[in-house]
């Protein structure tokens, strides 16, 4: 990684599930230093968490504080705390400064106008990550305000590259983002939970049946990745006739599995879109 790409200033206000993925990555992958990161927490269990995985961030409950000190602040609250945080004020009265702040919100749902109307600037950038991030195999979605600069975007195509792979969208084309690989991560756990509880049911043991269903999911991703065939090709390839394939194939297509998936999609979706 090069040093002159690293984040400087980084806080982040909420260190939950989402937060713990992203940022817990960027720290891994070398993109952020843990001396560069202020989070902003709540709970005190989560501030400990953070300075026991990376003593040397800081971390606080004073956001209006948290926010003068940093250069970029993402937000990364659930949705309907978002208003919450942009309206917040200190024990003293005092309201956070946004100004001259590249702002970065992951929140589901919650559009640039939003956003923009409470930090009274348009140097705003929503970000769809998901969990894999964690892992350096995250799937981001970002679009962009009138006020984020070139070097914004590079920066947050550094942050979100460092974690995995980014694709700038519009922002109705964030929903979509939302649907596919925002909350994809968890269509695919149930599959994996799923196809071991087949393997258990034809008699595997449970942990075998958990290696065997894990590696099928990530072989069959890379194959698509690196091959670059298309995905019916490859299955057809596994389909021998008259075989196992064919006969599971069936019983999928009857179950309505396909079907499922892109319903699945546009439910999600369509709830980000309700969010707004
Ligand atoms: N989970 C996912 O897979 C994805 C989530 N997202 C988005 O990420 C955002 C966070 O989701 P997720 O991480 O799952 O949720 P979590 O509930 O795990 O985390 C949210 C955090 O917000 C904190 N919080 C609440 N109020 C405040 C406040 N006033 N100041 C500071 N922190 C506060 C809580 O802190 P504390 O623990 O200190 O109480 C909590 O840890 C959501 O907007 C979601 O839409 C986007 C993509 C994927
Ligand atoms: O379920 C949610 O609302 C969040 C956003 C995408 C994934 N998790």
């Amino acid at each position: 990684m090069n040093l002159e790409m690293q984040l400087t200033g980084l806080t982040v206000i909420g260190g939950g599930q989402m937060a713990r993925a992203l940022v817990g990555g960027m720290l891994e992958s070398g993109c952020l230093k843990a001396s560069e990161l202020t989070i902003v927490h709540k709970t005190k269990s989560t501030g400990e968490w953070w300075s026991s995985k990376y003593s040397e961030c800081t971390t606080t409950t004073d956001t209006v504080e948290a926010v003068a000190g940093a250069k970029v602040v993402m937000l990364a609250v659930k949705p309907h705390i978002i208003a919450e945080v942009l309206a917040v004020k200190n024990s003293a009265g005092k309201s956070a400064d946004w100004s001259g702040k590249l702002i970065v919100s992951i929140a589901a749902g919650i559009g640039l106008d939003k956003l923009i109307d409470g930090v009274g600037h348009d140097r705003v950038v929503r970000v769809m990550p998901n969990t894999p991030s964690l892992v350096g195999e995250g799937a981001s979605g970002f679009c962009v305000s009138g006020g984020v600069s070139d070097d914004d975007v590079q920066l947050i195509e550094t942050m979100l590259n460092s974690v995995g792979i980014a694709a700038q969208v519009t922002e109705p084309q964030m929903n979509g983002v939302t649907g596919v690989s925002g909350s994809g991560p968890a269509y695919v756990f149930l599959i994996i939970e799923a196809l071991a509880d087949g393997g258990v049911a034809a008699g595997l043991p449970r942990a075998t049946a958990l290696q065997l269903a894990t590696q099928t999911v990530l072989g069959a991703a890379k194959m698509v990745r690196e091959t670059g065939e298309h995905p019916g090709f490859l299955k057809d390839n596994v389909c021998s006739p008259g075989g196992t394939t064919i006969a599971a194939m069936s019983v999928l297509e009857q179950n309505a599995v396909r079907g499922a998936m892109i319903q699945a999609v546009q439910a999600s979706a369509n709830r980000s879109r309700e969010l707004a």
